[in-house]
This record gives structure tokens, C-alpha cells and sequence, in this order.
């Protein structure tokens, strides 16, 4: 442990009719990132929002906006949020040249993340850890909100603590009071929940996530 934990609600679970009430309370309430899932229907079978709704939504907020790429070729969507995201992740699986895709990112002046998917190994990354910002590990198969957390996942954030201490770690899937207190004790410090805070009580809901 010892990284202050950071509270990042998913939109993905908030009420569509009603985004700017809806981020302005959990801002409100603690919340740290708004975490922004963005879904092509290729890479993930799902389709969410794009830029033009978070750029609707960002002057509305001071949240940090955490752009998570769920798309096939990222290299060739990442400049439309160049204007509205301050993290940019991309998974390592939907680009052929990671390394080009980070530096691409932080052409932009972006701080960068790199997802892996539950059964991508941290082999994937293991070269390019000194040029990425936050390590985004997925605790479910990435499309959808409200699936369950993959426990096989806590072993991957400890290896990952282990061999990077000082890098952010991001859990995303699944999280809630429980399970985000197990990664938090295996070394995550960012958590990502959406269905869990999205349900009700955000305050409390916050709270409970900061341990
Ligand atoms: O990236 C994703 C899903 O692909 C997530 O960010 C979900 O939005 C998390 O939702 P919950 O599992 O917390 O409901
Ligand atoms: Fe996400």
C-alpha cells in the first residue's frame, strides 16, 4: 500500500439522461477521475459514447477525465480526445505497435495507461514501463458494466506492484467495497467502479472505496 487511493467513478453506469447531474454529484462526493469508457462495437462487443459527448460534459467538471479506449486501431482515434481527456489507456491488445501508440499519446501532451486484458500476460508491457503513466488491469473481460471481478486478477496487480512500484495501478471491473479493498492490499491504487457507485448513495459509496 503507502499510494493515496484515488476514487474513479464509470460513467458507463450513470443515468444517460441526466450526465451533468450525475457528474457533478459524485464530483461533489469525493470522486477523484471520471472514468470515461469509450467502446467502438469492434474492439468490445458494445458501443458506448465518443468524443463529442465528453466534450460536452467537460466544462461541466473538474474531474480528471480518464479516457479508456476500448477500440480496434486507437493510433487513428486517439487525436479526437486530445482536447478533453487528460489519461489516455489504450489496451495493449488493439494496437500492432504499442510502444508507437504510448509515444503517440504523449504527443499530445497526455499522461498514458495501458490496459491488459484478464488473460493478457504483464509480459506485454514489461519493455515499456518506464514510458507509461498507470497500468489499467482489467478485472473482467472488458464491453460491459455489472460483470463480476475475476479473483485470478490479484496475483497479476501483485507481480505488477512488485516489478513497478511506483507506477499507478488501475483496477477496473467488478469493483466494489470487497473486492476493491483486495486490490487495494495487492497493490492497486486507482479503482474504477461503476455499477457499484452509479446503484446509489454515492457519498457513502465513495467513501467506502477510499481505504
Ligand atoms: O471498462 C469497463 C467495462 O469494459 C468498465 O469501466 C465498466 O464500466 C465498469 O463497470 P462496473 O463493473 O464497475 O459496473
Ligand atoms: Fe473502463
Amino acid at each position: 500500500m503507502g499510494k493515496e487511493i484515488i476514487v474513479a467513478p464509470s460513467l458507463l453506469a450513470a443515468d444517460f439522461s441526466n450526465l451533468k447531474k450525475e457528474i457533478q454529484e459524485v464530483e461533489k462526493f469525493g470522486a477523484d477521475f471520471l472514468h470515461l469508457d469509450v467502446m467502438d462495437g469492434n474492439f468490445v462487443p458494445n458501443i458506448s459514447f465518443g468524443s463529442p459527448i465528453l466534450e460536452a460534459i467537460r466544462p461541466h467538471t473538474k474531474l480528471v477525465f480518464d479516457v479508456h479506449l476500448m477500440v480496434e486501431n486507437p493510433d487513428c482515434l486517439i487525436h479526437l480526445f486530445k482536447d478533453c481527456a487528460d489519461i489516455i489507456t489504450v489496451h495493449a491488445e488493439s494496437t500492432k505497435h504499442l510502444n508507437r501508440t504510448i509515444q503517440l499519446v504523449k504527443s499530445f501532451g497526455k499522461k498514458v495507461g495501458v490496459a491488459l486484458n484478464p488473460s493478457t500476460p504483464l509480459d506485454f508491457i514489461k519493455y515499456d514501463l518506464d514510458n507509461i503513466d498507470m497500468v489499467l488491469i482489467m478485472t473482467v473481460n472488458p464491453g460491459f458494466g455489472g460483470q463480476r471481478f475475476i479473483p485470478e486478477m490479484l496475483p497479476k496487480i501483485k507481480e505488477l506492484r512488485n516489478l513497478a512500484p511506483e507506477i499507478d495501478i488501475q483496477v477496473d471491473g467488478g469493483i466494489n467495497d470487497k473486492t476493491g479493498k483486495l486490490a487495494v492490499q495487492a497493490g492497486a491504487n486507482i479503482l474504477v467502479a461503476g455499477s457499484y457507485i452509479f446503484s446509489g448513495n454515492y457519498k457513502n459509496k465513495i467513501n467506502s472505496l477510499k481505504f
